[in-house]
């Protein structure tokens, strides 16, 4: 039978149907073959020459001096080269001789099989080996000729990606949805999908939406999980530095370093924040909290106010020989609470005095107030005692406090929408479900990828992190904090001890707090202590009983008794109004039906809870004849935004109980299930 060649190439059968060869592994690898061969070669090149240059006397130091120049001489030559290059891939490009003529250099001095040169070799070449194959895979991938199209792989012709960039374990670029055809919540949804087909783990692409373009959305795809391996902590990133400077407390993904700013900054319109910190039990809340401490208690201008009514010294030992302050009785706690809104004021109206409209760190270097941040622990049990904490919250901000609020989680009956709307920044470690992940992070965040409940608390210390002054495109990368022993933090806690500054002299009044450990010295009569600022170091100090007892007595006695201002002052103390534990009951619970003849009266109707809304979306879905989409489900039957609609749809649709239509992100009603009518 006669044959010949189809204009691609493809052999073909006369007068039968074409015949188009398999493509053979090895021509789809080859277009990547030049970064792992160099990736490999580059290690025996180097044993080789330092073999070769150790054996011959005399000849190391010119080795090294010829391979420096050489290096620089090729790393050069790739920054001219790649001028034509978009501006990301050229720097990328250039790093890549940089590193590796470095890499040759040292391995040829040292001996590559040496630490860390073979660890750098093994773990550093092979991620930018491989973010370079990738980088290629999406070029090849998002081109339409040659029909081995990423996009219709997965079902999304027409999408194209745009100019990529790549970096070590990143490669980004954006992508140009076909208008009105394809939306972001479309290719959100296939990211999984397009990491499988690029060969790579689960939720290793992610893909967020362009705020400024429905049409544009932006791919990132991470290849290698450097989470699970965490970073050390190597002690505090600005000791004796301004709170105005970054918290440094873990590292993203892609290598960069997590940044928490809590103070605002004028210059560049970042607000000042408060921070929700939510996760299960075990995901790495307490680890996160002992670095943030450590951050804060090591800069020259911030005060710590811990509120632990819960867990008591296990999780604060740490805090020995520094000046935090520590509360751990529930009723002092609360009564503190009570007392902030009136430390807020003064500190407001004073820097307003002063000629600030937020605090700065000049209201520390020129008036000696600094900033404070008080970290509450299981939040919601004290919120719940504290009136009005939304406006505690909107003020505290413009009065330089940050308010830290940890809980497992916050449901809306936990905290409201209005003190969470007050917060500003969102810590979430792992999560149960995706339900958990929903009261932490923003829609935005979780329809870009961000799936803290793949964690639970398989990966402790790993987090999402929305803050002001981090880029949104972040939010949704993960990360995870720093590992630390107690003991390296208490000692980098201690050595900055001397910088850190007292607090506020009114606002210690206020609070009735001691403006330094010293302060608690200076008070005796020994009573079994509840507020405790942890002491700093010990040579320096009296005895423990001493200042614990003598710090009880500044509380009990001055604090809380004889405050000339304090209403309460010399009442016999109301015993503590009992509460229920809220943490134990399920929000989701059917009420119990009420008895026949009881009077009712008309309520404010409030949100649906999720078996409603989810029982109310059924009902409604059994009346649908025709396609309907997110947009088309009434609000009032969930109470909830369209995203959330959007998952709930896609989980019916998941779990068979009804149909995906057509158009992407569509749906039918399941004949089969009976909500067709
Ligand atoms: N970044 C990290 N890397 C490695 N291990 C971590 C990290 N963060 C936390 N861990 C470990 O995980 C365990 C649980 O962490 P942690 O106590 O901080 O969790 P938690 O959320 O505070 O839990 P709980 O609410 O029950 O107190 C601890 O043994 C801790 O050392």
């Amino acid at each position: 039978m006669a044959s010949k060649r189809n204009g691609d190439g493809d052999l073909a059968v006369a007068g039968a149907e074409y015949y188009t060869p398999k493509k053979h592994w090895a021509s789809r690898l080859a277009p990547y073959a030049s970064e792992w061969a160099g990736y490999a070669a580059s290690w025996p090149v180097a044993a080789g020459a330092h073999v070769w240059m150790t054996s011959t006397p005399g000849a190391l130091p010119w080795a090294s001096a010829g391979l420096t120049l050489l290096g620089t001489g090729v790393t050069a030559l790739t920054w001219y080269c790649s001028r034509a290059r978009a501006a990301i891939v050229r720097r990328f490009a250039t790093a890549t001789s940089g590193i590796t003529a470095a890499w040759v250099t040292a391995g040829t001095i040292q001996g590559p099989w040496e630490t860390p040169l073979l660890q750098l070799w093994a773990f550093g070449g092979a991620t930018v080996a491989l973010s370079w194959s990738i980088f290629k895979a999406l070029k090849r991938g998002g081109d339409s000729e040659g029909g081995d199209n990423l996009w219709e792989k997965v079902k999304l012709a027409g999408v194209k990606t745009g100019e990529l960039s790549v970096a070590p374990n990143k490669v980004q670029g954006p992508l140009q949805l076909p208008a009105g055809e394809i939306e972001t919540a479309d290719v959100q949804k296939k990211a999984d999908l397009i990491a499988s087909y690029l060969g790579l783990r689960k939720g290793a692409v992610r893909i967020a939406e362009n705020p400024d373009d429905a049409s544009q959305a932006e791919m990132t795809v991470v290849p290698n999980d450097v989470l699970r391996h965490p970073a050390d902590w190597t002690g505090p990133s600005h000791p004796g530095g301004s709170i105005a400077d970054p918290l440094v407390i873990g590292v993203y993904e892609d290598t960069e370093v997590i940044k928490l700013w809590l103070p605002g900054d004028p210059a560049t319109a970042r607000n000042a924040t408060h921070v929700q910190i939510n996760g299960m039990s075990g995901s790495g809340k307490s680890q996160g909290f002992k670095l943030t401490a450590a951050e804060i208690l090591t800069r020259r201008d911030a005060n710590l106010l811990v509120l632990d009514p819960s867990k008591g010294d296990q999780t604060v030992s740490f805090l020995e020989g520094s000046k935090a302050y520590l509360v751990t009785d529930h009723g002092k706690c609360k009564k503190l609470l009570r007392k902030l809104p009136e430390a807020i004021t003064e500190r407001a109206s004073q820097l307003g005095q002063w000629g600030y409209d937020q605090w700065v760190p000049e209201a520390y270097t020129e008036h000696g107030m600094a900033y404070l941040v008080v970290w509450v622990e299981e939040a919601t049990k004290l919120l719940q005692s504290v009136e009005k904490f939304d406006v505690i919250a909107q003020e505290a901000r413009s009065a330089g406090i940050s308010l830290v609020l940890s809980q497992q989680r916050s449901t809306f009956r936990q905290m409201s929408t209005d003190v969470r709307a007050q917060l500003g920044a969102s810590m979430c470690f792992g999560v149960k479900d995706p339900e958990d992940a929903g009261f932490s992070l923003s829609d935005q965040t979780l329809d870009a990828g961000a799936s803290p409940w793949r964690w639970k608390n398989r990966m402790p210390g790993c987090l999402y992190l929305e803050a002001p002054g981090i880029e949104e495109t972040r939010f949704a990368t993960p990360g995870r904090t720093l590992r630390s022993t107690d003991q390296a933090l208490t000692a980098d806690i201690a050595a900055h001890a001397d910088q850190s500054p007292e607090l506020w002299g009114p606002t210690a009044a206020t609070l009735g707090l001691a403006r330094s450990t010293q302060d608690a010295t200076d008070r005796s009569e020994p009573k079994e202590a509840d507020v405790v600022p942890m002491r700093g170091p010990k040579e320096a100090q009296p005895s423990a009983s001493d200042l614990l007892d003598n710090f009880e007595d500044s509380l009990q006695q001055q604090d809380f008794e004889d405050d000339p201002h304090d209403p309460e002052s010399g009442l016999m103390p109301l015993p503590e109004p009992t509460e229920p534990d809220l943490e134990d009951l399920d929000p989701d619970e059917e009420l119990p039906d009420l008895p026949e003849g009881a009077a009712t009266i008309a309520l404010p109707q409030p949100k649906p809870s999720l078996a409603e809304a989810r029982a109310n979306i059924a009902a409604w879905i059994g009346r649908q004849t025709h396609v309907f989409g997110p947009k088309d489900v009434p609000s009032e039957l969930h109470g909830r935004d369209r995203s959330w609609v959007s998952r709930e749809l896609s989980r019916l649709a998941d779990e068979g109980a009804i149909a995906r239509a057509d158009d992407p992100g569509t749906y039918r009603a399941h004949p089969a299930a009976g909500y067709a009518a």
